[in-house]
């Protein structure tokens, strides 16, 4: 039977997967969407024009960096919108001003006017009432040594020349970012709880978890 009708999962949802880089949102977002039968929307890191560029110099380029992930975030909101729903989505747009954007700025490497005009641009354009917000966010959440080893295991070269005290940072961040995120239902998920790669059949109980939880959403929001 199909995971999504067997859990009551509207056709029309759309999850966004969020987390620090090289947790496994990917794997998560082809995961799920086979399962549920839903499209998906990735972020596009080969054929991003900026990403070595930044890797190489922040300060140069992480203004350029944000202002394309803006832009390409909001053309994939667009797709959704204009399909109706059942989408996966690797990564929210919520982690590229909560997490990266500021900690570029407070790091001292995203000038402050360039903060202000992306902040200005991604206030104007997201957090508005016209803006659909997923109807979950799943946040994959795992130790700071696990994620270094995917990161690694992953290998993509830019990321294995970047000291790893940005990853910490970011880890760090993330923790503190969950915390206080409430733009939409958050869903964490610990990836010491399930194996997608080795184990293709525990994405039934994630399935199961997604459904439980929009129900309990949805019937708290009725009231
Ligand atoms: N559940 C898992 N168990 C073991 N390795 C995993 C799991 N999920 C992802 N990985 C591995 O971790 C690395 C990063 O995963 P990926 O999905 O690309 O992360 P992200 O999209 O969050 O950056 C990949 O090498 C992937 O195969
Ligand atoms: N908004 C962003 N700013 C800087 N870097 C970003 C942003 N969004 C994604 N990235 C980077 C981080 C990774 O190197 C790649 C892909 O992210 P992943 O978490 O592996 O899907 O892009």
């Amino acid at each position: 039977m199909n995971l999504r009708k067997k859990y009551d999962i509207p056709n029309n949802a759309v999850i966004t997967i969020a987390g620090t880089v090289g947790v496994g949102k990917s794997t998560m977002t082809n995961a799920l969407a086979q399962a549920l039968d839903f499209r998906t929307s990735f972020e596009k890191v080969d054929t991003n024009p900026y990403l070595d560029k930044f890797y190489a110099d922040f300060e140069r380029w992480s203004f350029h960096l944000q202002i394309y992930f803006l832009a390409e975030r909001f053309k994939e909101q667009k797709r959704i919108f204009e399909y109706g729903g059942g989408f996966i989505q690797d990564r929210s747009i919520y982690e590229d001003t909560g997490i990266f954007a500021r900690m570029h700025y407070e790091k001292g490497t995203m000038s402050e006017v360039d903060y202000e005009t992306y902040t200005s641009l991604f206030d104007a354009m997201v957090m508005t009432p016209y803006f659909p917000h997923p109807d979950l966010l799943i946040y994959l959440e795992g130790s700071l040594d696990d994620i270094l080893d995917r990161i690694k295991e992953r290998g993509r070269p830019m990321e294995q020349q970047t000291p790893i005290e940005y990853w910490e940072e970011m880890h760090h961040r993330y923790e503190n970012w969950i915390n206080q995120f409430n733009a939409c239902p958050v869903l964490r998920l610990n990836i010491n709880d399930y194996d997608l790669v080795n184990n293709e059949k525990c994405v039934e109980q994630i399935v199961e978890r997604v459904g439980h939880f929009i129900k309990k959403t949805r019937e708290l929001t009725k009231i």
